[in-house]
């Protein structure tokens, strides 16, 4: 690629630079509707101050109204060849040499909007919510907490992408508040369950698929075109009480254990700005079937890390990192699986790959692997955790670091408060 430079300063270290141009949804002004927008080093680009100016002047995007809307599902649902015109439009308008935006003092600053200023908001509205669980290393440690050393990966979990369907009405944006929930447990070795606020409150470090345009009922996605329906993906945290989880989950799966709040960082990463990061995928063993097998099976490079910021504390304390590259399924593979019984996804669903932990102690995804079920305790500053506390707050963050710039997705936090009384 010739060299791209924007006339906006983005620091070397910047998440945002003219090569990522995630987007999102934000307010300027706290009476301000919300609208959509792309991140360029300490700025985001008002996408509907571009539209109204008649900037986005390609075919398809020339009389559409989708930058005019209250979130991305529009957007989302016209498909790669509109993302593509969009992020030429987009770069060209905010290059170096382009004049068109560089030169235009009054359309700049009601235009380039500081960071630090805007309200960063949900940015689509999420329909559904589905969760995998397709980290090799993550599903043998809960294997082996949970279940024991028997059969810790069962032979359906290398046959099939294993899913739940999680909930979206508690999806939140990152920032907000996570409220400890309150549930039954099964307290060990006794036989009347407890009630009360969790005692067993974990985060768990993932990313998740924003979709596309989706597929209509009863017309699966095919998994060499599944990619087409892939609009880019955000970091996730699915907040999980173990306690709650433990009891209630035999035999259907997870629900109150869930359900309290899923954050999801309100940058989406486009696939076209993490094609740069593309590896090969994992061989997998068995040879899946042929609905997923694909031609191309890939992976991205792209380093994850969870921190914890106790209450009172100034910093925050590494507490793992993990990288995507380690998944088992491909995002791809996760997408038409979800579609082969005929099941439709709609744009702006959201896909969760599964708590992204690694193979080394190190790198495990959430506190329930990194304390082995509370055995033993991490170090946060100099303070013990086994699972969440009060006050806690935890900050994911995720980044592919090129030669000469980092494609970034900024932050995914919340932080846990007290349980209702
Ligand atoms: O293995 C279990 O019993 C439980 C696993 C999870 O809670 C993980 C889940 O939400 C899916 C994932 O994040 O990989
Ligand atoms: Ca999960
Ligand atoms: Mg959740």
């Amino acid at each position: 690629m010739a060299l791209l430079k924007s006339f906006v300063e983005v620091h070397p270290d910047s998440h945002f630079p003219i090569h990522n141009l995630p987007y999102g949804v934000f307010k300027p002004q706290p009476s301000s509707s919300p609208r959509p927008g792309v991140a360029i080093g300490d700025y985001v680009l008002d996408l509907s101050e571009i539209a109204s100016a008649g900037l986005f002047d390609g075919p398809l995007l020339r009389n559409s109204d989708c930058f005019l809307q209250p979130n991305l599902n529009k957007f989302v649902s016209l498909g790669r060849p509109a993302w593509k015109e969009a992020r030429a439009t987009l770069q060209k308008l905010l290059s170096a040499t382009e004049p068109t935006l560089r030169d235009d003092t009054e359309l700049r600053q009601k235009a380039l909007v500081p960071l630090s200023s805007a309200e960063l908001l949900l940015p689509v509205v999420v329909g559904d919510y589905t969760d995998f669980f397709t980290s090799l290393h993550h599903t043998k440690n809960c294997g082996l907490i949970f279940r024991g050393p028997q059969t810790p990966v069962l032979d359906n979990w290398y046959r099939l992408p294993i899913a739940y369907h999680g909930r979206a009405s508690s999806v939140v944006i990152s920032g907000t508040d996570i409220i400890r929930p309150r549930g039954q447990a099964h307290p060990s070795g006794g036989s009347t369950p407890y009630f009360g606020p969790s005692l067993k409150l974990d985060f768990e470090l993932e990313m998740a698929t924003i979709v596309g345009p989706g597929n209509e009922l009863g017309k699966p996605v095919d998994i060499n075109n599944a990619e087409d329906h892939i609009f880019g993906l955000v970091i996730m945290n699915d907040w999980s009480a173990r306690d709650i989880q433990a009891w209630e989950y035999i035999p259907l799966g997870p629900f109150l254990g869930k359900s309290f709040g899923t954050t999801i960082s309100p940058w989406i990463v486009t696939l076209e700005a993490l094609e740069p990061f593309a590896s090969q995928a994992p061989k997998l063993d068995p040879p899946p079937l042929p609905y997923l097998t694909e031609k191309v099976s890939k992976s991205y490079d792209i380093s994850l890390e969870a921190q914890i910021k106790p209450a009172g504390h100034e910093d925050s304390g590494v507490v793992t990192r993990s990288n995507l590259k380690h998944l088992y399924w491909t995002l791809t593979q996760q997408l038409a699986h979800h579609t082969i019984n005929g099941c439709n996804l709609r744009p702006g669903d959201l896909l969760g790959t599964g708590t992204v932990s690694g193979p080394e102690p190190e790198s495990r995804g959430c506190l329930l692997e990194l304390t082995w079920n509370g055995q033993n305790a991490v170090s946060v500053n100099g303070l013990d955790r086994k699972f969440l506390e009060d006050g806690d707050e935890v900050i994911l963050t995720g980044y592919c670091k090129g030669r000469d710039y980092t494609i970034g997705f900024g932050t995914c936090s919340g932080k846990i408060v007290p349980a209702a009384p």
